[in-house]
């Protein structure tokens, strides 16, 4: 329990403040760009009726203008009133975003970036950055490119890979351009691959212009015309979570399936419809096979709950699951990414009942994460799979392995330390696992294993009231 409230300032500053980004960090990341080969990226050619007349282009690409970045003079102001000539028949469209929200988080704010035509400006709509820089012959110097590669670094981390592992970045000061490809695999390495300085930066401009979004995996599902993506929320296993409004206005979370139906997720979605804390469906039918719900909500973090005194909102949260278990249902895969918290951060949610079956169904296939997985359930499986190797394992989920995965995604929500350590355990050591528990986590911890115990016992009250000690 943390009672020392200087303490809990300090630590809450910390969380909420990220790494300096400062002119010594992007100098050494563009020097580390600069030292390897040039590439020539691959851009469509240029289509001959493809135009961009605008006697403008002369004046700015001229080689005897010396343009200044800002002011009314200034590039970035000439570039903004190029933009309204350019060509509006191709699917992207060139975006100034001093107005717009940032496509790279909510420190790094590019100039201009290259965007789905007629679509919010969101990582997902974007498939090209474009930092101007003024005509001093040094657009692309080093600290430039540490920069540009950050921007695009950046940009890619708010993705999934399996949505989106490269962009396209370009530093230009309308006289030259060069063009970055920017790469983050699923691996975390980061890859770059930069182009020699261009000559016509009006012609590469239209070439950017007439990728095609299949070709830049610029796709946002086709969701009908009831709704509209406007960003993107995260992702599963087995899905990605877009935000979108619905053609009443209202604000909405779009699950996508992958690779599996939603068709038991709505189900069971509709089995605990006007539960607190289950999210309520703004539509009764899958949508293109989308659940779509409501409300949007926030990750659950120590300084949320720190910050929203979430703690008080632990005993509601503990009902949820006891009605949902009187209505006969045990979710089987209650851990902190699948709790959330809403703007007012007065309520916890439970987000995916996609695991969810029904209470004393006799044995059904495991599911859910092994990490967070009660004892009884890991050593059912580790004895089933000693019984039937090379089997799906079947188990019997009961109510209080829900509540025993909901201690244990509390204690990881209070110790982020330990919690990177338990998800670091192989998926398969399932001994392991079981063992870190008893040993790492539980041992000397007294108020926990009262919790854990009230869990086993299937004690609602006890769970309830212990865990709201300790996440105070
Ligand atoms: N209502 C919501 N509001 C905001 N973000 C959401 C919402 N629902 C889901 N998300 C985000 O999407 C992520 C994936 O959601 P969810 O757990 O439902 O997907 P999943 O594919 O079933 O996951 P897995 O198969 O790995 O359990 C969540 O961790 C969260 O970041």
């Amino acid at each position: 329990m943390f009672r020392n409230d200087d303490f809990k300032a300090e630590l809450l500053a910390l969380i909420g403040t990220p790494p300096p980004l400062t002119t010594t960090t992007l100098r050494e990341v563009g020097e580390h760009v600069k030292k390897q080969a040039r590439v020539e990226l691959p851009l469509p050619p240029l289509a001959a009726s493809l135009t961009w007349n605008d006697p403008l282009w002369d004046e700015v690409a001229a080689p005897e203008s010396h343009l200044l970045e800002a002011g009314e003079q200034g590039l970035q102001s000439k570039f903004c009133r190029l933009l309204n000539s350019a060509p509006s028949s191709m699917s992207f469209e060139f975006h100034d975003v001093h107005t717009a929200p940032s496509v790279c988080g909510n420190d790094l704010k590019p100039d201009t970036v290259m965007k789905l035509r007629g679509k919010p400006v969101c990582p997902l709509t974007t498939a090209a950055i474009l930092d101007l820089k003024r005509q001093d012959g040094a657009y692309d110097n080093e600290k430039n490119v540490g920069q540009a590669v950050t921007y695009g670094r950046t940009f890619l981390q708010q993705l999934p890979s399996s949505l989106r592992n490269t962009v396209y970045v370009a530093l230009t000061d309308l006289q030259r351009i060069t063009l970055m490809r920017v790469s983050l695999p699923a691996n975390g390495q980061l890859e770059v691959a930069m182009s020699t300085q261009l000559a016509d930066v009006k012609s590469i401009l239209l070439q950017l212009l007439s990728c095609t979004p299949a070709s830049l995996r610029v796709q946002l599902p086709d969701l009908g015309p009831s709704l509209k993506i406007t960003g993107f929320l995260g992702h599963g296993a087995t899905s990605h979570v877009f935000q979108g409004t619905t053609s009443n206005g209202d604000e909405v979370a779009i699950k996508v399936p992958l690779a599996r139906t939603l068709d038991h997720e709505l189900e069971m979605l509709l089995a605990l419809r006007g539960l607190i804390g289950v999210p309520s469906l703004a539509f009764d039918t899958l949508v293109k096979g989308a659940i779509v719900s409501t409300p949007v909500l926030q990750p659950l973090t120590l300084a949320a709950i720190w910050r929203g005194r979430l703690h008080l909102a632990v005993p509601a949260l503990v009902s949820t699951f006891k009605e949902a278990h009187n209505l006969g249902f045990v979710n089987r895969d209650v851990r902190l990414s699948n709790l959330m918290t809403d703007t007012t951060a007065s309520v916890l949610w439970p987000i995916d009942w996609g695991s969810a079956t029904r209470v004393g169904l006799q044995q059904a296939p495991f599911e859910g994460t092994v990490h967070y997985a009660s004892k009884a359930i890991l050593e059912q499986v580790i004895l089933e799979q000693l019984l039937q190797p090379g089997q799906h394992p079947s188990v019997r989920a009961t109510p209080a392995d829900d509540l025993e995965s909901l201690v244990c995604t509390a204690f990881c929500v209070t110790h982020p330390d330990m919690q990177v350590e338990l998800e670091k355990l192989p998926k398969h050591q399932l001994g392991d696992i079981v063992s870190w528990w008893q040993h790492t986590a539980w041992a000397s911890r007294p108020a926990w294993t009262e919790a854990l115990q009230a869990a086993r016992d299937l004690d609602y009250t006890g769970v309830g009231v212990q865990l709201q000690r300790l996440l105070e």
